[in-house]
């Protein structure tokens, strides 16, 4: 074979490579206002945030209390719409709810008449999926989270923590792009709370689904997330973006390590400067 010369190559003879797709994340909240009128008083409940989650990350919000974080939350379920800006899932404008979104919220939301499989099952029902199919998939998450004894049990049957695994299986279940969680274990006692959040490290582990989850507990925050967003006092903006820089699989007790405590006395700081700063005005 000939040798190729340098210059016998032209422009068009260079075979571009192909263009990675960029990759966009899952989530992007763009500029995000929200007002909430009541009785001719306009509140700003979050003033100008833009965030992006990127894919099969564990993201948690944190910030002072009344400051957004649970509204953002309604806006990306699509509870609710922004007064401004736009909330975008894969190319997707956020609208109104939708399958592709789990919620988990703080208080129980289970249909109180259906057995556990039942309410995991709901979701995949509705939508036509076969029997056997659906029987697989209820079977795989009440495996996964310890539910499998307690599939014939009705949720008033249920402790608060059981209540919440139900959800958390359901939610996963149906496979959302995302999911979203509101202090999903703020009512449990820490006992609970920390057997949940066990379970959640291992669930997510092996699932890696991005999470959107809010919570008071910077502990909770730090063991759970990739990536903490700290938001100001009301109105809510981003204060910080903190990565977070433990090794996973994680365990309850890396909260003695002192990679653990430097992000803790960081959060711990910028949340410290946003209440008194709140106090000053
Ligand atoms: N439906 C509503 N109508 C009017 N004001 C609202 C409404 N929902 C929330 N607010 C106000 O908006 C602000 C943000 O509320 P939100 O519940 O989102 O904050 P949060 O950070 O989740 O609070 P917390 O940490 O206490 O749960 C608060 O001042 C709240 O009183």
């Amino acid at each position: 074979m000939g040798v190729v010369k340098a210059s016998a190559v032209t422009a068009s003879d260079v075979v571009p490579f192909p263009e990675a797709a960029p990759t966009q994340p899952r989530l992007r909240i763009e500029d995000v206002r929200l007002e909430y009128t009541t009785r001719g008083k306009t509140v700003v409940a979050i003033d100008n945030i833009s965030i992006d989650v990127p894919d099969n990350e564990f993201a948690v919000i944190v910030g002072p209390s009344g400051c957004g974080k649970s509204s953002l939350l309604y806006l990306v379920a699509g509870l609710n719409e922004p007064t401004s800006g736009e909330i975008l899932l894969g190319d997707k404008e956020v609208h109104g709810p939708g399958p592709d979104r789990g919620m988990v919220f703080q208080s129980y939301t289970l249909f109180p008449w259906l057995t556990v499989r039942e309410n995991v099952e709901f979701g995949l029902k509705r939508r036509g999926m076969p029997a056997a199919e659906r029987e697989e998939i209820v079977n795989r998450y009440l495996n996964e989270t310890g539910l499998a004894a307690f599939h014939d049990a009705y949720p008033k049957q249920l402790s608060g923590g059981m209540m919440q695994r139900v959800a958390i299986a359901r939610a996963l279940a149906n496979d959302p792009k995302i999911l979203l969680m509101d202090e999903p274990f703020g009512a449990l006692d820490s006992q609970t709370r920390s057997s949940m959040q066990r379970l959640l490290l291992r669930v997510w582990e092996q699932h890696h689904k991005t999470v959107l989850f809010v919570t008071h507990d910077i502990d909770e925050a730090i063991l759970l997330g990739d990536r903490i967003y700290v938001m100001t006092a009301r109105p809510g903006r981003l204060k910080e973006e903190v990565v977070v820089p433990i090794a996973r699989p994680r365990s309850l007790d890396m909260v003695m390590d002192p990679a653990f405590i430097a992000v803790k006395r960081r959060i711990l700081d910028l949340l410290k400067n946003e209440i008194k700063d709140d106090d000053e005005h």
